[in-house]
């Protein structure tokens, strides 16, 4: 199907016990392009993610990729179609190393653990290597992962993302608990994924937003109430008033 969009929302409403959550919201997403979507708590942005991923399935609206209809498709299925999804708080393999995190997360293993006796193929191998220059976690390679700090573990959660090989990143709020360095740093982590996959970022951290340097969506009582610009959104009154105005 001919569109121009990697992802179109359109008309999304969905409603819990008589709340409706998401309401008429209409969103899309260019191929290649990186978009922060920001808004105050309840705002709807984890359920606009849950729907996208098949985790809630919309009472209407549709929801494309690539012109495909997600919204009668399960969770897996939605995954093999090439999006990923970061959830908030990272759940890498505590008790293995960074490297073979990496390596258990590469697509296309034909038996995961039994990788991590064999002896890797020249491919699989460099395959880690670019996850852990990417993620910078080249110098704790050996390490095991659940020493790690929270900012290198979200990272090392990031580059297990990536190996899945996902064409669109679904990123729940990365920042949340990091330093300020960590978050500056993941920031040029994300804009380095986005030269080759496109990104959805979530996030409340507005320094981060600004270093991040992309289209910017405010969701609102489950609708887009402003798109644009950092700059330009942040000086909108509507905007103002639902960030400040309660
Ligand atoms: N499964 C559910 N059952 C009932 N209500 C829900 C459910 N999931 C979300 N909600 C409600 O829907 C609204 C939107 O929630 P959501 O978590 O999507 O907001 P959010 O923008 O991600 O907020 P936050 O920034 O706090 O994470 C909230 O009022 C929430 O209480």
């Amino acid at each position: 199907m001919n569109t121009p969009y990697l992802l179109e929302m359109r008309d999304v409403s969905v409603t819990f016990d008589g709340f409706r959550a998401i309401n008429s919201l209409s969103l899309t997403l260019a191929a290649g392009e990186m978009r922060a979507i920001v808004g105050p708590n309840g705002a709807g942005k984890t359920t606009m993610m849950d729907i996208i991923t098949g985790k809630t399935r919309p009472d209407t609206g549709s929801v494309r990729f690539h012109g495909h209809d997600l919204t009668r498709l399960d969770e897996p299925a939605i995954a093999r179609m090439g999006i990923g999804r970061k959830f908030q708080k990272p759940t890498v393999f505590e008790a293995l190393s960074v490297r073979e995190n990496l390596l258990l997360s590469l697509s296309g293993l034909r038996a995961p653990f039994a990788v991590l006796m064999a002896r890797l193929s020249g491919q699989e191998r460099a395959r880690v290597d670019h996850l852990l220059d990417m993620t910078r976690l080249g110098d704790f390679a050996e390490h095991q992962a659940g020493g790690m700090s929270h900012g290198q573990k979200q990272w090392l959660e990031i580059g297990m993302l990536l190996g899945q090989e996902p064409e669109l990143l679904l990123v729940d709020e990365p920042v949340a608990g990091m330093t300020d360095a960590e978050t500056m740093a993941t920031a040029d982590l994300l804009r380095e994924i986005n030269r080759t996959r496109s990104v959805v970022v979530v996030e409340h951290d507005m320094d981060f937003v600004r270093a991040l340097g992309v289209g910017v969506t405010v969701l609102h009582e489950g609708s887009v109430l402003a798109e644009g610009a950092l700059d330009t959104v942040s000086a909108d009154p509507r905007v103002i008033e639902v960030y400040l105005g309660r």
